[in-house]
């Protein structure tokens, strides 16, 4: 399943009456990768927070297909085709890594225990699927969270700092399986203060110099 072109149009952020950046626009085709860039408090987060639905924008709007995602006819096929995995994990701590993914896909569609457990060892949880998230490292429970985009088929990935806590093997694993993605029609919005210099593919939009 490809992305649809999302476009971000004359967009403007504010929190508690603070501008946070305004006039942003952008367009996404199937198969781009956006890093969100910017020092700390510039509304990389913020930015995320409304392509999830989680925050209203002040002025502007974001189509998805040609639609409005903001209110618009657009917004319940964007709520479908969309996976967002905040800077929290999300996972809770007295569940284990396998209830955790269990309860978090079927919030939109169930899966079978089964690709719960290929998605764990996928991510180097073998072992872990019954172990209570609180008994795993921080690392551990940022694997659990990211299992998800092997469980959830979904043309949009907005991710928030996905890399955070993650070993450099992991890290590795992560671009790769972003690339992947990007190569098999996905589009991905991501944010991370880990220099991603190195791939090509991805693109930048720095926050700091939006007008
Ligand atoms: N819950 C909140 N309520 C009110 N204002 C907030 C809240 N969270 C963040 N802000 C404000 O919004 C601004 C942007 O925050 P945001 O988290 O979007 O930045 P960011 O670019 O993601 O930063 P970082 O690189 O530190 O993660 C900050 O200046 C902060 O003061």
């Amino acid at each position: 399943m490809a992305a649809e072109q999302i476009d971000i149009i004359d967009l403007t952020c504010e929190r508690d009456e603070r501008e946070l950046f305004r006039g942003l626009s952008c367009r996404l085709q199937a198969g781009d990768v956006l890093q969100v860039a910017g020092p700390n408090g510039a509304g990389k987060t913020s930015l995320l927070r409304i392509l999830a639905g989680l925050m209203p924008a002040a002025d502007g709007d974001i189509h998805y297909a040609g639609q409005s995602i903001l209110g618009g006819a657009g917004r319940e096929r964007w709520r479908r085709s969309l996976l967002f995995l905040g800077h929290a994990t999300a996972v809770k701590a007295t569940l284990s890594a396998e209830e955790n993914l269990a309860w978090l896909c079927a919030l939109d569609q169930p899966v079978a225990r089964e690709a719960i457990w290929e998605a764990l060892a996928a991510v180097g949880l073998r072992g872990y699927e019954d172990v209570p998230c609180r008994q795993m490292s921080a690392g551990q429970q940022r694997r659990v969270a990211l299992a998800r985009l092997r469980l959830q088929d979904k043309p949009v990935w907005v991710l928030d700092e996905p890399f955070t806590a993650l070993d450099q093997a992991a890290v590795r694993a992560l671009e790769q399986q972003i690339l992947d993605f990007a190569d098999s029609g996905g589009s991905v919005v991501l944010t991370t203060h880990h220099s991603l210099e190195h791939l090509s593919q991805v693109r930048q939009l720095d926050l700091g110099r939006v007008a």
